[in-house]
């Protein structure tokens, strides 16, 4: 397989404490790959690791072929890798219109056809030009998702990095989003790195995941090995068990 995004035996330490522990993933052009594992176990830092929000000791990350500096992002960089973040409350800004915020990556990147992009993003989210110039604070938790889903889909990027995209919203929300990212992907062809402490999500999201704990990754699977419960590690099934129990309780 020719990556087009690779970690490699990447280590993150915070002072003294070792977020990510030799780690090392890859992943294919146009493939959705899933990052799960408990709180703490450092999927989260393996993500912005690749954004370059995450101090990286040593190791290294390759994109599309070309090793990428240790901490400095170019704006190329951003105009391929997009992320999108858990909060939708926090990263939006809430006294910014709908266009206002989706015009702001487009005069970082100097795109020009502002109108059109716009009204496509809005539509490839499900809400339409009616949503355009209201405020982010008038909107609930899901149109804020998809509105950040929007400023990242807007400047036309390769791969999304999307972090826990839908754990802060209601269990119904939390399915049309992820129904709205599948279509996106599938419609664009993107390359996702999605990370969940739920299993559930993943298997329906990503072909292949890694299982993390403590800043390692502890087993790899594709989402059939999931289905068909092969398992090696108690620990990975033990997450299974927990996200079959939330399920249920969604359901319930
Ligand atoms: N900026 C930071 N400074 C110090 N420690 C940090 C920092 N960011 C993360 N950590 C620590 O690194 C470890 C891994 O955190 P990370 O956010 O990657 O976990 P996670 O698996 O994404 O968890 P969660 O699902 O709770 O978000 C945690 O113990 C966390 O406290």
């Amino acid at each position: 397989m020719t990556a087009i995004v690779s970690a490699e035996n990447l280590t993150v330490t915070y002072d003294d404490f070792l977020a990510l522990d030799t780690v090392s993933i890859d992943v294919a052009p146009g493939e959705s790959f899933g990052l799960v594992g408990e709180s703490g176990s450092g999927k989260s830092t393996l993500l912005r690791a690749i954004a370059g929000l995450s101090p990286v000791t040593s190791g290294r990350i390759v994109l599309d072929g070309k090793p990428l500096d240790a901490k400095y992002r170019d704006k190329a960089f951003y105009r391929q890798v997009q992320m999108v973040f858990q909060d939708p409350y926090g990263s939006l800004h809430p006294r910014q219109t709908v266009d206002r915020l989706l015009q702001e990556p487009l005069a970082i990147h100097g795109v020009a056809d502002a109108e059109r992009r716009i009204l496509r993003a809005l539509d490839e989210v499900g809400l339409g030009s009616s949503f355009r110039f209201r405020y982010s604070h008038q909107l609930s938790g899901g149109q804020r998702q998809r509105i950040a889903i929007a400023r990242a889909l807007i400047i036309e990027p390769q791969i999304m990095l999307l972090d826990e995209p839908t754990s802060a919203l209601d269990a119904s929300v939390q399915a049309e989003v992820l129904n709205l990212l599948e279509q996106v992907r599938r419609d664009r062809k993107l390359t996702y790195i999605m990370v969940s402490h739920d299993l559930g999500v993943v298997t329906h999201m990503c072909e292949r995941l890694a299982v993390m704990k403590n800043g390692k990754v502890v087993e790899r699977l594709s989402s059939a090995d999931l289905v068909a419960g092969r398992l090696s590690e108690d620990y990975t099934k033990n997450l299974m068990v927990a996200s079959k129990g939330f399920v249920r309780n969604a359901v319930a």
